[in-house]
């Protein structure tokens, strides 16, 4: 049996791309099927200023393997110090697409990240005058708060509260975990909306959990019960241009995530659009796949889509990604669906 899917190619609206020998490692597996991506600023020191982004593009750049083509949009990380003329000049350039808000503490190298939110209104009030989007990690951090239950308390607690104070602000809640979140999303007034990883489409906190931790499972926002999942999957395949794909593709080296205290995250850059189609072909909804990964990105973020195309082949066969690559910073293992994926990404 072949089936053959041909789509504009696809777009990365939330992935990690880190610095060094890690960036080299990973940049190839990204640009390989993509074309652009929103790079997220949680460096070790962050990306916090707009020459702080531009030389951050360039080391992208010049790591770039020849012959590959791929373009980096570029982030500010929000601090409470961000001052909002940097910001609004950097988007002048057409050096940044997003600012990043990391409430500090909620997720990998977030330290720097806003504790008080009334403390950065005059960016937030600037971007909203610009049209330059916040992309939010939407979790509280507060110590009571179940980690399961972090995603719903935000958009109480945080979100509404935050839109209504700058209503024009143009939001993305990133990485959405929760049916709360879809609802939310879906059903908000205003400028708002939201990604989806691969990942959270393809497993549960079961899959963590049951028969033993699974450390490569383990990322922020973590991995909700199947009903969440479940709704997950009916946004993402439901044609909505408010979801679309962020991977949040987030590699960490095997030791810093096979360990007593492993790290957040899970990279998934490699396989993504073979997992993608299986899940949308699962779903009955393959005629969904090229608005997801291809189309309403774009749109959200005011760019055309790209005009080239990649193309995807449904084969007995199953496709064969490593289970690990290989980086100068270590070994990374890819994200496992836990069965085979037919879907070839062949041209
Ligand atoms: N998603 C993750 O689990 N980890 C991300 C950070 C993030 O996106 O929250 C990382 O940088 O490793
Ligand atoms: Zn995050
Ligand atoms: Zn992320």
């Amino acid at each position: 049996m072949t089936d053959r899917l041909t789509l504009r190619r696809p777009d990365d609206w939330h992935l990690h791309l880190r610095d060094g020998a890690m960036l080299a490692g990973v940049l190839p597996e990204t640009a390989r099927h993509f074309a652009r991506a929103i790079v997220m600023p949680n460096l070790v020191p962050p990306v916090v200023t707009g020459d702080d982004a531009r030389a951050y593009r360039d080391r992208i750049l010049a790591a770039l393997p020849a012959g590959m083509d791929f373009t980096p949009l570029m982030t500010l990380y929000l601090t409470e110090a961000t001052d909002p003329a940097d910001v609004a000049a950097a988007h002048a350039a057409g050096l940044i697409h997003a600012v990043k808000l990391y409430p500090a503490g909620a997720t990998t190298n977030s330290q720097s990240g806003v504790r008080d939110l009334t403390k950065v209104t005059a960016v937030l009030e600037k971007m909203a005058e610009i049209g330059l989007p916040l992309c939010i990690h939407g979790e509280v951090t507060t110590p009571e708060v179940d980690i399961f239950d972090r995603e719903q308390v935000f958009l109480d607690t945080v979100l509404e509260p935050l839109r209504r104070r700058i209503p024009e602000l143009k939001v993305t809640l990133e990485h959405i975990t929760t049916s709360h979140g879809i609802d939310y999303v879906a059903g908000a007034s205003g400028d708002i909306a939201g990604t989806i990883t691969t990942h959270h489409l393809m497993i549960n906190r079961n899959h963590m959990l049951v028969g033993g931790i699974r450390p490569h499972y383990y990322c922020l926002p973590v991995a909700k019960r199947s009903t969440h999942q479940q709704a997950l999957r009916r946004a993402a395949t439901s044609g909505n241009p408010r979801f679309f794909l962020g991977t949040d593709s987030a590699p960490h080296t095997d030791p810093t995530k096979e360990s007593a205290c492993g790290c957040a995250g899970v990279f998934s850059a490699t396989n993504t659009l073979s997992c993608l189609a299986h899940v949308f072909e699962e779903e009955g909804a393959l005629d969904k796949l090229e608005g997801f990964t291809s189309l309403f990105g774009p749109a959200r973020y005011g760019l055309a889509p790209n005009d080239t195309l990649i193309t995807l082949e449904k084969r007995d066969t199953p496709a064969a990604y490593p289970a690990k690559i290989v980086t100068g910073a270590g070994p990374v293992t890819l994200f496992d669906p836990g069965h085979p994926l037919h879907w070839h990404v062949i041209a």
